[in-house]
């Protein structure tokens, strides 16, 4: 309590002096833009789906220059921003990750290995928890949000004698083309790593976190569950039909699958409703756990994928959400960190010197419990302090935002140590 007026004061000073808003996503310089480079907006949604499904743990216990790097347009990202760089990088080249077609084929592992390929001897982290949340994520949205009629009708009046419609290749979009247009080139086919989690998704995941000089860490995002893996099937209008296409036997063009618009649609524009879904229907997205007899959801990722789409489309069309400022911020290892500088969290001597040994918490500890929970709750006091010092602020000023904001202010930091 005794750090939230200062830090307040300070973040709102920062969102004042920032014109801090939903458009500030459009700045980080790797998110795609609505509009620019032939970005649709459902080329958008396939992107932030994608990007949130393996937005989790990046952590590494090597030093900056050592860590897993991505290289595009001539810079080198790591963490967040290099699985971001990678989806783009993948895009160009031909290798289209946010296209759920390849979710569910033999070759994702490998596809996925060459799409965040590194520059340095470290390789992106986790890699087989994140192939196992896209096999996963694929696998729920044919069941529940796959082909409708529509979309059958759509396709029936594709005329596939047009010659700008190309006619071979998973790739090939009858829509407008932009980032999805690219040649496609399947990689060698390798079997899925299987989760090595915990199995039990009420364990859910947890998060590393470090502070400046002073370093805790846990694990993050250990919520793998069952991956249940089976061949995807082609949408309809593919000559191909049923299961185990490979993508190079598709010899009709396919639409841009649309599950995942299907299932925004459903939550009629309301950010609860879709964070619920997403955590009932998706396993990897059910960040829960049990503290003290209790449930706890977090629910982090679900809550960061409203979010992102809430910014990319400045609420409007698929990122229209009515209750946005019912969410809550997203309980990672970097917000923390900056919560921690700002004084508004405090360690118990046990765990301040745990954080100085740079000594592991255990997934599931009571600590990594509690500096998720105490985070939401900091974010939360202090927007009810900046409005209260800030009536004006009131709608404009929410968690998201805060979030957001925090997270870019710990990048800030980092970048400076
Ligand atoms: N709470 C919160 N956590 C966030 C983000 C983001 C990126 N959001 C972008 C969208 C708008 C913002 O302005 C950002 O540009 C990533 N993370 C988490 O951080 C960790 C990775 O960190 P590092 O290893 O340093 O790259 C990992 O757990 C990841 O899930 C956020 O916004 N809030």
């Amino acid at each position: 309590m005794s750090g939230t007026q200062s830090a307040a004061a300070e973040l709102y000073t920062q969102f004042t002096s920032r014109s801090y808003s939903a458009q500030s996503w459009n700045d980080h310089p790797l998110h795609p833009h609505l509009g620019d480079e032939g970005w649709d907006e459902e080329a958008m949604v396939r992107f932030i789906f994608t990007m949130d499904l393996l937005n989790f743990s990046f952590w590494s216990e090597l030093p900056a220059k050592e860590r897993w790097q991505v290289e595009w347009r001539g810079e080198r990202w790591t963490g967040y921003a290099g699985m971001i760089a990678g989806l783009r990088r993948g895009l160009e080249e031909g290798r289209d990750l946010t296209d759920l077609g390849g979710w569910e084929e033999e070759g994702l592992e490998a596809l996925v290995g060459e799409v965040f390929r590194g520059e340095t001897g470290e390789g992106m982290p986790m890699m087989g928890k994140r192939c196992g949340a896209l096999e996963e994520a694929a696998k729920v949205l044919r069941e529940r949000f796959g082909v409708r009629d529509e979309d059958a009708d759509d396709l029936a009046e594709v005329d596939y004698d047009d010659p700008s419609i190309a006619t071979a290749g998973v790739d090939d979009t009858v829509t407008t083309g932009g980032p999805r247009s690219h040649e496609t080139e399947v990689a060698a086919s390798a079997e899925p790593e299987p989760a090595d989690g915990p199995k039990n998704v009420s364990t859910a995941a947890s998060d590393v976190l470090e502070v400046a000089s002073e370093t805790a860490y846990t694990a993050e995002h250990r919520d793998e569950s069952e991956i249940v893996g089976s061949a995807f099937v082609p949408a309809a209008g593919s000559s191909t039909g049923g299961s185990g296409a490979s993508m190079t036997t598709l010899t009709r063009p396919r639409r841009p699958d649309r599950s995942v618009v299907r299932l925004i649609e459903q939550a009629d524009h309301s950010a609860g409703k879709l964070v619920n879904m997403l955590a009932e229907y998706f396993p990897c997205f059910r960040d829960e756990t049990r503290f003290e007899d209790r449930r706890v959801r977090f629910l982090k990722r679900a809550q960061i994928f409203v979010a992102d789409l809430w910014a990319a489309f400045d609420g409007k069309g698929y990122g229209r959400f009515d209750d946005i400022e019912q969410l809550t911020m997203f309980a990672d290892y970097r917000v923390p960190q900056m919560l921690y500088n700002l004084s508004m969290l405090q360690y118990s001597p046990p765990l301040s010197a745990r954080i100085r040994r740079h000594e592991e918490i255990p997934h599931g500890h009571s600590w990594e419990i509690e500096l998720r929970g105490c985070s939401i709750w900091a974010v939360e006091l202090m927007r009810r302090q900046i409005i209260t010092s800030h009536p004006e602020a009131a709608g404009k000023v929410h968690a998201v935002l805060l979030d957001f904001l925090l997270y870019d202010l710990a990048k800030e930091v980092e970048a400076k140590v």
